[in-house]
Protein backbone atom coordinates (compact mmCIF):
# COMPACT_ATOMS: atom_id res chain seq x y z
CA UNK A 1 0.00 0.00 0.00
CA UNK A 2 1.27 3.51 -0.79
CA UNK A 3 0.35 6.77 1.11
CA UNK A 4 -0.16 9.86 -0.87
CA UNK A 5 3.19 12.13 -0.58
CA UNK A 6 3.19 14.33 2.07
CA UNK A 7 6.61 15.68 1.06
CA UNK A 8 4.41 17.96 -0.88
CA UNK A 9 3.61 20.01 1.74
CA UNK A 10 5.99 23.34 1.80
CA UNK A 11 7.27 22.85 5.42
CA UNK A 12 7.70 19.07 5.23
CA UNK A 13 11.11 17.70 7.25
CA UNK A 14 13.13 15.47 4.72
CA UNK A 15 16.12 13.90 6.45
CA UNK A 16 18.72 13.87 3.47
CA UNK A 17 21.42 10.94 3.55
CA UNK A 18 24.59 11.21 1.50
CA UNK A 19 27.13 7.40 1.41
CA UNK A 20 25.92 7.18 4.51
CA UNK A 21 28.23 4.20 5.69
CA UNK A 22 27.85 2.50 9.06
CA UNK A 23 29.72 -0.32 10.27
CA UNK A 24 32.33 -1.75 13.11
CA UNK A 25 36.08 -1.68 12.73
CA UNK A 26 37.51 -4.24 11.38
CA UNK A 27 34.21 -5.89 10.42
CA UNK A 28 31.87 -6.06 7.16
CA UNK A 29 30.09 -3.21 6.91
CA UNK A 30 26.23 -3.02 7.60
CA UNK A 31 25.82 -0.34 5.34
CA UNK A 32 27.60 1.03 2.85
CA UNK A 33 27.02 4.15 0.90
CA UNK A 34 23.47 5.08 1.25
CA UNK A 35 21.96 7.88 0.08
CA UNK A 36 18.57 8.91 0.08
CA UNK A 37 15.80 11.53 0.60
CA UNK A 38 13.20 10.07 3.79
CA UNK A 39 10.37 12.54 3.78
CA UNK A 40 7.13 12.34 6.25
CA UNK A 41 5.18 9.16 7.01
CA UNK A 42 6.82 5.48 7.63
CA UNK A 43 10.02 4.04 6.33
CA UNK A 44 10.65 0.48 7.58
CA UNK A 45 14.41 -0.47 8.28
CA UNK A 46 14.19 -4.21 7.76
CA UNK A 47 16.30 -7.26 8.47
CA UNK A 48 17.32 -10.27 10.14
CA UNK A 49 18.71 -10.34 13.41
CA UNK A 50 22.03 -9.21 13.47
CA UNK A 51 21.44 -7.68 10.20
CA UNK A 52 22.77 -3.77 11.63
CA UNK A 53 18.96 -2.62 12.44
CA UNK A 54 19.46 -1.17 15.60
CA UNK A 55 23.11 0.11 14.86
CA UNK A 56 21.89 1.75 12.21
CA UNK A 57 18.97 3.65 14.30
CA UNK A 58 21.76 4.96 16.54
CA UNK A 59 23.82 6.58 14.02
CA UNK A 60 20.36 7.82 12.55
CA UNK A 61 19.95 8.88 16.33
CA UNK A 62 23.21 10.79 16.41
CA UNK A 63 24.15 8.52 19.28
CA UNK A 64 27.11 6.43 17.66
CA UNK A 65 29.28 8.40 14.69
CA UNK A 66 28.82 7.12 11.40
CA UNK A 67 31.70 4.97 9.16
CA UNK A 68 31.36 7.47 6.77
CA UNK A 69 29.06 10.23 4.92
CA UNK A 70 26.51 12.75 6.08
CA UNK A 71 23.22 13.68 7.25
CA UNK A 72 21.32 16.42 6.80
CA UNK A 73 17.87 17.80 8.92
CA UNK A 74 16.00 20.89 9.37
CA UNK A 75 18.94 22.73 9.52
CA UNK A 76 21.44 20.42 11.09
CA UNK A 77 23.83 17.88 10.07
CA UNK A 78 26.25 15.13 10.99
CA UNK A 79 28.95 15.19 11.68
CA UNK A 80 28.17 18.71 13.18
CA UNK A 81 26.51 19.97 16.32
CA UNK A 82 25.15 16.56 17.54
CA UNK A 83 23.04 17.92 20.41
CA UNK A 84 21.25 19.95 18.14
CA UNK A 85 20.67 16.59 15.96
CA UNK A 86 19.32 14.74 18.65
CA UNK A 87 16.90 17.82 19.52
CA UNK A 88 15.17 16.87 16.36
CA UNK A 89 15.01 12.84 17.42
CA UNK A 90 12.97 10.89 19.40
CA UNK A 91 14.93 8.50 20.06
CA UNK A 92 15.22 5.34 23.56
CA UNK A 93 17.37 2.27 23.19
CA UNK A 94 15.38 -0.18 24.10
CA UNK A 95 18.30 -1.68 26.53
CA UNK A 96 18.70 1.61 28.34
CA UNK A 97 18.58 1.50 32.43
CA UNK A 98 18.48 5.20 32.55
CA UNK A 99 14.95 5.75 33.49
CA UNK A 100 15.15 3.04 36.02
CA UNK A 101 15.93 4.99 39.24
CA UNK A 102 12.51 7.87 38.50
CA UNK A 103 8.78 7.47 38.71
CA UNK A 104 7.09 6.98 35.10
CA UNK A 105 5.60 10.50 35.38
CA UNK A 106 9.51 11.64 36.01
CA UNK A 107 10.06 9.48 32.74
CA UNK A 108 7.45 11.07 30.42
CA UNK A 109 8.34 14.37 31.78
CA UNK A 110 11.93 13.88 30.66
CA UNK A 111 11.21 12.40 27.60
CA UNK A 112 9.03 15.48 26.56
CA UNK A 113 11.31 17.92 27.70
CA UNK A 114 11.99 20.37 24.65
CA UNK A 115 9.42 18.94 23.05
CA UNK A 116 7.07 21.69 22.19
CA UNK A 117 4.81 20.16 19.59
CA UNK A 118 4.42 17.07 22.42
CA UNK A 119 0.58 15.67 22.24
CA UNK A 120 -0.41 15.35 25.77
CA UNK A 121 -3.82 14.48 24.37
CA UNK A 122 -2.73 11.57 22.60
CA UNK A 123 0.16 10.22 24.81
CA UNK A 124 -2.99 9.97 27.80
CA UNK A 125 -5.03 8.04 25.06
CA UNK A 126 -2.14 5.95 24.33
CA UNK A 127 -1.55 5.66 27.89
CA UNK A 128 -5.02 4.27 28.40
CA UNK A 129 -4.81 1.83 24.96
CA UNK A 130 -1.56 0.36 26.55
CA UNK A 131 -3.35 -0.27 30.01
CA UNK A 132 -0.42 2.32 31.59
CA UNK A 133 -3.24 3.82 33.70
CA UNK A 134 -2.52 1.47 36.97
CA UNK A 135 1.55 2.00 36.71
CA UNK A 136 1.36 6.04 36.52
CA UNK A 137 2.41 6.37 39.68
CA UNK A 138 4.82 3.99 40.73
CA UNK A 139 8.77 3.37 39.84
CA UNK A 140 9.97 2.50 36.60
CA UNK A 141 11.61 -0.29 38.27
CA UNK A 142 8.39 -1.33 39.15
CA UNK A 143 7.00 -2.33 35.97
CA UNK A 144 7.73 -4.83 33.41
CA UNK A 145 9.64 -4.79 30.64
CA UNK A 146 6.82 -4.30 28.09
CA UNK A 147 5.39 -1.91 30.34
CA UNK A 148 8.49 0.05 30.65
CA UNK A 149 8.71 -0.10 26.93
CA UNK A 150 5.30 1.38 26.64
CA UNK A 151 5.83 4.47 28.46
CA UNK A 152 8.70 5.18 26.36
CA UNK A 153 6.44 4.27 23.23
CA UNK A 154 3.71 6.49 24.17
CA UNK A 155 6.00 9.32 24.14
CA UNK A 156 7.58 8.49 21.02
CA UNK A 157 4.08 8.32 19.19
CA UNK A 158 2.99 11.34 20.64
CA UNK A 159 6.40 13.64 20.15
CA UNK A 160 6.46 16.55 17.93
CA UNK A 161 10.07 16.00 16.68
CA UNK A 162 10.71 15.69 13.59
CA UNK A 163 12.25 12.39 13.47
CA UNK A 164 11.15 9.09 15.46
CA UNK A 165 13.12 6.10 15.66
CA UNK A 166 11.61 3.05 16.43
CA UNK A 167 13.77 0.11 17.35
CA UNK A 168 11.42 -3.21 17.41
CA UNK A 169 8.65 -1.90 18.94
CA UNK A 170 6.39 -4.52 19.08
CA UNK A 171 8.65 -6.46 21.47
CA UNK A 172 7.52 -7.55 24.58
CA UNK A 173 4.18 -6.05 23.98
CA UNK A 174 0.42 -7.70 24.71
CA UNK A 175 -1.90 -8.18 21.94
CA UNK A 176 -4.13 -4.83 22.68
CA UNK A 177 -1.23 -2.46 22.55
CA UNK A 178 0.18 -4.24 19.50
CA UNK A 179 -3.51 -3.50 17.60
CA UNK A 180 -3.01 0.19 19.42
CA UNK A 181 0.71 0.91 18.03
CA UNK A 182 -0.39 0.12 14.59
CA UNK A 183 -3.20 2.55 14.61
CA UNK A 184 -1.34 5.33 15.87
CA UNK A 185 1.42 3.98 12.89
CA UNK A 186 -0.79 3.90 10.44
CA UNK A 187 -2.33 7.69 11.23
CA UNK A 188 1.64 8.95 11.73
CA UNK A 189 1.53 7.46 8.05
CA UNK A 190 -0.45 10.15 7.31
CA UNK A 191 1.59 13.08 9.38
CA UNK A 192 3.15 15.38 7.17
CA UNK A 193 5.41 17.07 10.23
CA UNK A 194 7.15 13.59 11.22
CA UNK A 195 9.72 10.97 10.10
CA UNK A 196 8.97 7.48 11.44
CA UNK A 197 11.54 5.37 11.13
CA UNK A 198 10.86 1.54 12.36
CA UNK A 199 13.60 -1.01 12.91
CA UNK A 200 11.91 -4.27 12.47
CA UNK A 201 12.07 -8.47 11.40
CA UNK A 202 8.63 -7.75 10.75
CA UNK A 203 6.50 -7.42 6.92
CA UNK A 204 3.79 -5.31 8.34
CA UNK A 205 2.02 -5.67 5.73
CA UNK A 206 -1.07 -3.52 6.46
CA UNK A 207 0.53 -0.54 7.21
CA UNK A 208 1.47 2.36 4.58
CA UNK A 209 5.44 2.41 4.09
CA UNK A 210 6.60 4.99 2.38
CA UNK A 211 9.90 3.51 1.53
CA UNK A 212 11.45 -0.30 3.47
CA UNK A 213 15.52 -0.67 3.27
CA UNK A 214 16.56 -3.88 3.77
CA UNK A 215 19.65 -4.85 5.99
CA UNK A 216 22.75 -5.47 5.43
CA UNK A 217 22.80 -3.12 2.26
CA UNK A 218 26.35 -3.19 1.21
N1 LIG B 1 29.82 -2.49 19.82
C1 LIG B 1 29.93 -3.38 18.82
N2 LIG B 1 31.11 -3.76 18.34
C2 LIG B 1 31.22 -4.62 17.34
N3 LIG B 1 30.16 -5.21 16.74
C3 LIG B 1 28.95 -4.89 17.19
C4 LIG B 1 28.75 -3.95 18.24
N4 LIG B 1 27.42 -3.83 18.45
C5 LIG B 1 26.81 -4.62 17.57
N5 LIG B 1 27.72 -5.28 16.82
C6 LIG B 1 27.45 -6.23 15.75
O1 LIG B 1 26.80 -5.53 14.70
C7 LIG B 1 25.86 -6.38 14.07
C8 LIG B 1 24.52 -5.69 14.00
O2 LIG B 1 23.95 -5.62 15.31
P1 LIG B 1 22.53 -4.90 15.52
O3 LIG B 1 22.19 -5.03 16.97
O4 LIG B 1 22.59 -3.54 14.94
O5 LIG B 1 21.59 -5.82 14.62
P2 LIG B 1 19.99 -5.90 14.61
O6 LIG B 1 19.60 -6.07 13.18
O7 LIG B 1 19.40 -4.73 15.32
O8 LIG B 1 19.74 -7.22 15.42
P3 LIG B 1 18.44 -7.64 16.29
O9 LIG B 1 17.31 -7.76 15.33
O10 LIG B 1 18.86 -8.94 16.88
O11 LIG B 1 18.24 -6.57 17.31
C9 LIG B 1 25.85 -7.69 14.86
O12 LIG B 1 26.63 -8.63 14.18
C10 LIG B 1 26.47 -7.31 16.17
O13 LIG B 1 27.16 -8.39 16.75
Amino acid sequence: MNAPSPLAEPDAPCLQLQDLRVGFDGEAPLLGRWSARLGPGLTLLAGDTGSGKSTVLRVLAGEQPAAGGTLALAGAALPGDVNAWRRLCFWVDPATRAFHEMGVRDCVARLRADDPAFDDAHWQSLAEAFGLAPHLDKGMHMLSTGSRRKVWLACALASGRALTLLDEPTAALDAASIRALQAALAALAQDARRIVVVASGEPWPTLAWRQRVQLPMA
